[in-house]
């Protein structure tokens, strides 16, 4: 009896490529390694293979599939799957259209149909819930197994573009997979950061080739595959994420930080450089400017390590990729200001590149910056200051909270008032399900009133100086320390100094000696319920 195609499991989908295999294996033990160890659905992907040679691989294949009852899906050659009675086909967009291939397949058999936009989907959901049963999105990352891609990497946020499109065309029936650069080092972020934005839908598998077809040990690498997707949480720092709201204690994570002593490891605009390594020593951390790729992994093993990433700073994009991955690996904070997000077009690209190489705990950012990041304004950032700070507070608290939740991170909008929202869920995931509904809107905020301080516009680095701020109170937690904590208190002790700076200073240089002197003086003595800067809940 066939499995039917409604309980097909996409989690964790084979697809073949005979052009890669490691000595001594062949398609077939390295098909059969999978299936031994976890791989749900295998797809038959020869690109350039006679027919008869083609059918004969089919054959032994489904033989494999069978004896662990799972389905076989034919790629591209619809001939082929009704020939050797295939479970289904997959096509790609320039393969034969797919009223066709159904028409062919009939209604039984599973097809699945590749996928890069957003108008493929509206195309998808027209035809209705009888023609595709699956989606292939990607590719995710950059692969060298696709021959001459017609696409560029999407990264986690393109495939959440995706999703997010299924759920506004309806398209309820259709299942998805990631597909392109996946391995063990990037699917932990991958399952987390893909789900829709109503919280309804995440992927419901991931698809490879190259990470089993190519290992010469299919049968370790498919396990671990296996172990990151029934694991269900992505602790990319080993600090505390908080899955609800709750108190702040700004005192304890001020006393972690002076204990700790964090490392700060910049990578930042010339402008910035300097004047955040004192604020840096202000707030007892231990700045270094650091743009030399082949210390990034050193560095980050440093105890109590953060790394900021400004993206003023014009260090080699591979060199910024290997600290974010080096952080990453040990589960060190990095923080993100996407500075001057979408003010040019080279910047958005830069920008939104970075955010595909690593999960990061926080992105900061002013206003024009984070309502970009959401997709909420079009309107061109005015330089990299901040845009429009008429913007409604309702409107920035959604942006914050869209960030947050897209990326799975602690957002910062900064202006007038500052947001804080917290879309980490605990570093957990679940395939297929989503966050069970709990959307952008409904992930904890904080708000910070301080009142307006209109010199901290009128000098240099001040933004950027709050990122090395978040940086230091994140990198000097312990492991039982509070992320969220860490970012609000940073924030508050942040604008509280530049109240105080702003209230001594005789204009805007004796304003950046203020404040360095107010951030001194504020961490020393640790009160916190005598600052300005206080909490609300709008
Ligand atoms: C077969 C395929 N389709 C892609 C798409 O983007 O549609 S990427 C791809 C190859 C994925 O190979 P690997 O897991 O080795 O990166
Ligand atoms: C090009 C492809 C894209 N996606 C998929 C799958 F992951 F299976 F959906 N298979 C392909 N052959
Ligand atoms: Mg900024």
């Amino acid at each position: 009896e066939k499995v039917s195609k409604k309980d097909v499991d996409y989690s964790l989908y084979l697809v073949t490529d005979s052009t890669m295999l490691p000595e001594g294996t062949t398609l077939s033990s390295q098909v059969l390694a999978g299936l031994r160890n976890g791989v749900t659905l295998v797809q038959l992907r020869e690109k350039d293979t006679d027919t008869k040679t083609f059918i004969a691989e089919a054959m032994e294949v489904k033989k494999l599939c069978d004896q662990f009852r799972v389905p076989l899906i034919i790629n591209d050659r619809v001939d082929v799957a009704l020939a050797i009675d295939a479970d289904g086909v997959h096509v790609g967009q320039d393969d034969m259209p797919i009223p066709m291939v159904r028409k062919l397949l009939g209604p039984d058999k599973i097809l699945g149909w590749s996928v890069g936009k957003v108008s493929e989907v509206e195309t998808l959901a027209e035809w209705g819930p009888d023609m595709i049963d699956y989606i292939g999105i990607g590719m995710v990352f950059p692969t060298k197994t696709k021959k001459n891609p017609k696409k560029s990497p999407m990264g986690p946020q393109g495939v959440c573009r995706i999703l997010d499109a299924l759920e506004t065309n309806g398209a309820d029936w259709c299942r998805t997979v990631a597909i392109g650069g996946l391995h063990p080092d990037c699917i932990e972020r991958v399952l987390l950061q893909c789900g829709s934005l109503n919280g309804k839908r995440s992927i419901d598998g991931i698809s490879l080739v190259s990470d089993i077809m190519a290992s010469p040990d299919a049968a370790r690498s498919t396990r671990i595959l296996r172990e990151l997707i029934l694991k269900n949480y992505y602790n990319y720092v080993d600090v505390q994420l908080k899955k609800s709201a709750a108190a702040i204690n700004v005192k304890s994570v001020l006393n972690q930080v002076t204990k700790n002593r964090p490392l700060v490891q910049h990578m930042t605009n010339k402008v910035h450089q300097n004047f955040g390594a004192n604020v840096t020593l202000a707030l007892n951390g231990s700045p270094i400017m650091s743009e030399i790729q082949s210390e990034a992994r050193d560095l980050a093993q440093i105890p109590n390590a953060s790394l900021l990433v400004n993206t003023g700073s014009v260090a080699p994009i591979e060199t910024v990729k290997t600290a974010i991955e080096a952080y990453n690996e040990f589960k060190r904070p990095i923080v993100f200001d996407p500075v001057g997000y979408s003010a040019t077009e080279t910047r958005h690209v830069l920008n939104d590149t970075l955010l595909t190489y690593g999960q990061f705990s926080c992105i900061k950012g002013n206003s024009s910056e984070i309502l970009s990041l959401a997709r909420f304004s079009t309107s061109k950032m005015k330089g990299v200051d901040a845009g429009n700070t008429d913007v409604d507070s309702s409107l920035l608290l959604s942006a914050t909270q869209t960030v947050a939740y897209k990326f799975k991170t602690i957002c910062v909008c900064t202006g007038e008032l500052d947001f804080i929202a917290d879309g980490t869920f605990g570093g957990e995931y679940a395939l297929s399900k989503g966050t069970e509904g709990y959307d952008a809107k409904s992930i904890p905020y904080i708000v910070v009133k301080n009142g307006s301080i209109p010199i901290m516009g009128e000098i240099t680095a001040s933004g950027c100086s709050l990122g090395s701020t978040i940086a230091c109170l994140l990198g000097g937690l312990d492991t039982e320390g509070s992320a969220f904590d860490a970012v609000v208190s940073a924030v508050l002790l942040f604008k509280s100094a530049g109240k105080l700076a702003s209230l001594k200073c005789k204009g805007s240089g004796s304003f950046h000696v203020e404040l360095i002197d107010a951030l001194y003086q504020l961490v020393r003595e640790n009160k916190p319920e005598t600052w300005t800067a206080q909490l609300t809940k709008e």
